[in-house]
């Protein structure tokens, strides 16, 4: 079968307006909902008040009905006398005012002279500590225009205004048609080659939150005959379909040709990334959106398309993104072609938010889950230096970006568990980037983070960090608080069949070596191993052979690509290898002294000191952390 060709190039802005414009005379229902429960719809008409709030006279305060003519004469010297059912009644707060009377003494200014006698000592004015007839609504007046989305105070104006029902847009039924023969129902039983289905999930949750009604479909096989058979029915049963994946190019992919025969197809292709291969059009009067299948670009086209529509067909432009302007912490390359969706940690640092890059593939759903916000590099730029104040739109508030430690540097699980910890204390949440160690000390250098973490071992003394950090930061008074040291060792098969227990075996034994990159920690520690040991690099099978992180090292022995390869107790543990102990690393935290006074550092440092904390590395093995806690200011 011939593939498809497609795409344009069209903006997102452009195709959202395409869109819109193709599907306006599309309009929801109307229907009359109780006010109590229209929070969150929209209003189909303008609602006018039914009655006057207050619909009657009454007091504003606990005290006295009087006439004010009978106080004008009231001073200190000489007080005014009242009595009761003659010049006046008591009332409180809320109670409607007698005919006869036209003011309200509050009950702090009467002196009681009796049972039924006050005096006064101060003339009222007029009307005074009196809520009028319609002082907060008069009948008739506009409460809501049409198109506006009722919020909880809206439901108690309308109700005070006498409005128990109100016309609202119905909500659109939203279908969510999950397609790819490779998808299989979470709890299958997995095969190499199976995905287990959960995109439609996030589109039910999304579609729920953006105000429609989500129904989700059985997965659909990539059999054209079939989809299109699903497709046509949701178009007749539903008000909006959301087809997912098969939106590509690929052979399998029958998204654009099955919305093409039943129905048309205005936009393939628009120039944003993640989500290029987006459709948009229409099927049997319904829109329709092809959403591309990897979740993260799925993601942002719910985000800024399918959230559009949603509201678009209930009358409601919705625009409810929210920016802060923060500096990037690394520099950014973008393809000028596309308007670039990058998710980002941010932290607020020195008084100023900081933004740093994490993850960009298009299949990491962890980027949005980790995401404090996403940062939009437009379509004609292509990138930012770092340093560069950005508009970054915000995924949380702003006061749980103030709380937030950030640590960027060299990653370790253990910081995840620190993390958990902090949370669950209530107040502060520590956020990390993953950029390496030297990565973490420039950020550091430039004001960026909080702290680093950081490995880094001095192949002329043998210690670990301490230069690093006095070499790059010669300005700042940095203190290095020690943290885990960490095993590093030879991880081989299970059983380690070819009987390695150090370095010189690896050469003596022939074993296939798979490495990790340049200017990681983890290989500045073998290359220092390997001159210790006077053994030739070259003598290593597949020492050239690079990998990116412990895990994927691991991984190429488990597999049998590899017999071993040097990394963390950890990931030998999560791949099932043997580990033989080559060297303790020392993992610590480099942190600007002035830090240390912060209340959320105070905390992390609370957690990471703490019995329980110390409990989850013994757990997980590998670490030593003899030296926890121990602060060591660098001069
Ligand atoms: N020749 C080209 N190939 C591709 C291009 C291109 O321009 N030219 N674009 C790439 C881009 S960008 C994207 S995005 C994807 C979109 O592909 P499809 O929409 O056709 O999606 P699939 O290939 O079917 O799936 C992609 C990926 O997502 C997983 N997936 C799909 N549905 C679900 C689900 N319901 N739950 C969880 N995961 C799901 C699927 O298994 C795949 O791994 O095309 C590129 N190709
Ligand atoms: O544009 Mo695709 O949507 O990057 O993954």
């Amino acid at each position: 079968m011939r593939q498809n060709i497609y795409l344009s190039n069209i903006s997102l802005n452009e195709a959202i307006d395409i869109f819109l414009e193709k599907i306006k005379d599309f309009k929801l229902g109307r229907e009359y909902v109780k006010t109590y429960g229209a929070n969150g719809r929209v209003t189909a008409k303008p609602i006018f008040a039914k009655i006057s709030s207050p619909f009657y006279s009454c007091s504003a305060v606990d005290g006295i009905a009087t006439v004010a003519k009978k106080t004008f004469t009231a001073t200190d010297k000489n007080p005014v006398r009242l009595k009761e059912g003659v010049d006046y009644v008591v009332i409180d707060t809320g109670d409607p005012i007698p005919d006869e009377y036209d003011c309200v003494i509050m009950v702090e200014d009467l002196i009681w002279v009796s049972q039924d006698e006050v005096e006064i000592i101060k003339p009222a004015i007029p009307w005074q500590n009196i809520r009028q007839i319609g002082e907060d609504i008069v009948e008739g007046q506009l409460i809501l225009p049409q198109s506006h989305r009722i919020r909880p105070v809206d439901i108690g104006a309308l109700i005070a205004g006498g409005v128990f029902e109100v016309e609202v847009y119905k909500k659109p039924k939203v279908a969510i048609i999950p397609t790819g023969t490779e998808l299989v129902e979470p709890g299958e039983e997995l095969k190499v080659g199976d995905i287990i289905e959960f995109n439609s999930r996030v589109f039910a949750a999304q579609v729920e939150e953006y105000g429609g009604i989500p129904t989700r479909f059985d997965i659909v096989r990539d059999d054209f005959e079939k989809l299109k058979a699903a497709v046509d029915k949701a178009s007749k049963e539903y008000d909006i379909i959301l087809l997912n994946a098969g939106s590509s190019a690929g052979r399998e992919d029958y998204s654009k040709k099955v919305i093409e025969t039943l129905g048309e197809v205005y936009i393939h292709g628009i120039a944003i990334k993640p989500g290029k291969p987006v459709i948009l059009g229409k099927v049997n009067n319904k829109p329709i959106v092809g959403i591309p299948g990897f979740p993260v670009s799925a993601y942002f086209i719910m985000e800024n398309i399918v959230k559009k529509l949603i509201n678009f067909v209930q009358g409601y432009d919705i625009k409810d993104k929210r920016y802060i302007e923060a500096t990037l912490s690394k520099r950014i390359m973008s393809s000028s072609k596309y308007l670039e969706f990058v998710r980002v940690k941010l932290g607020f640092i020195d008084g100023k938010y900081i933004a740093a890059p994490i993850e960009r593939g298009a299949g990491t759903t962890m980027s949005l889950v980790r995401a404090d916000g996403v940062l939009e590099i437009p379509e004609e730029l292509e990138g930012y230096e770092k340093g560069t104040r950005v508009n970054v739109n915000i995924l949380k508030s702003e006061d749980e970006i103030k709380n937030t430690i950030l640590c960027i540097g060299s990653h370790d699980l253990i910081l995840d568990i620190a993390a958990d910890l902090l949370a669950k204390r209530g107040k502060f949440t520590l956020s990390s980037a993953h950029v390496g160690s030297i990565g973490g000390i420039l950020s550091l250098k430039d004001r960026e983070t909080h702290f680093a973490t950081i490995h880094l071992l001095d192949v002329e003394t043998g210690e670990y960090n301490k230069s690093y950090v006095k070499r790059y930061i010669p300005n700042r008074k940095i203190a290095l608080i020690k943290f885990v040291k960490r095993i590093q060792g030879l991880m081989v098969k299970k059983g380690n069949p070819l009987e390695i227990n150090s370095l010189e075996d690896i050469v003596k034994k022939g074993a296939r070596f798979v490495n990790r990159q340049k200017g990681s920690g983890t290989r500045i520690l073998l290359d220092y191993e390997l001159k210790r040991l006077g053994i030739n690099p070259k003598d290593i099978i597949g020492y050239d052979r690079e990998e990116y992180t412990h895990i994927s090292v691991a991984a190429q022995i488990a597999k049998g690509n590899a017999d071993a390869g040097l990394g963390v107790f950890s990931a030998a543990k999560i791949m099932d290898l043997d580990f033989i102990p080559i060297a303790n690393e020392e993992y610590d935290i480099a942190i600007p002294v002035e830090y240390l006074e912060l209340e959320g550092v105070k905390q992390f440092l609370e957690v990471i000191n703490s019995e329980e904390f110390k409990n989850e590395l013994d757990k997980l093995g590998g670490y030593d952390y003899s030296n926890l806690g121990e602060i060591i200011i660098i001069e």
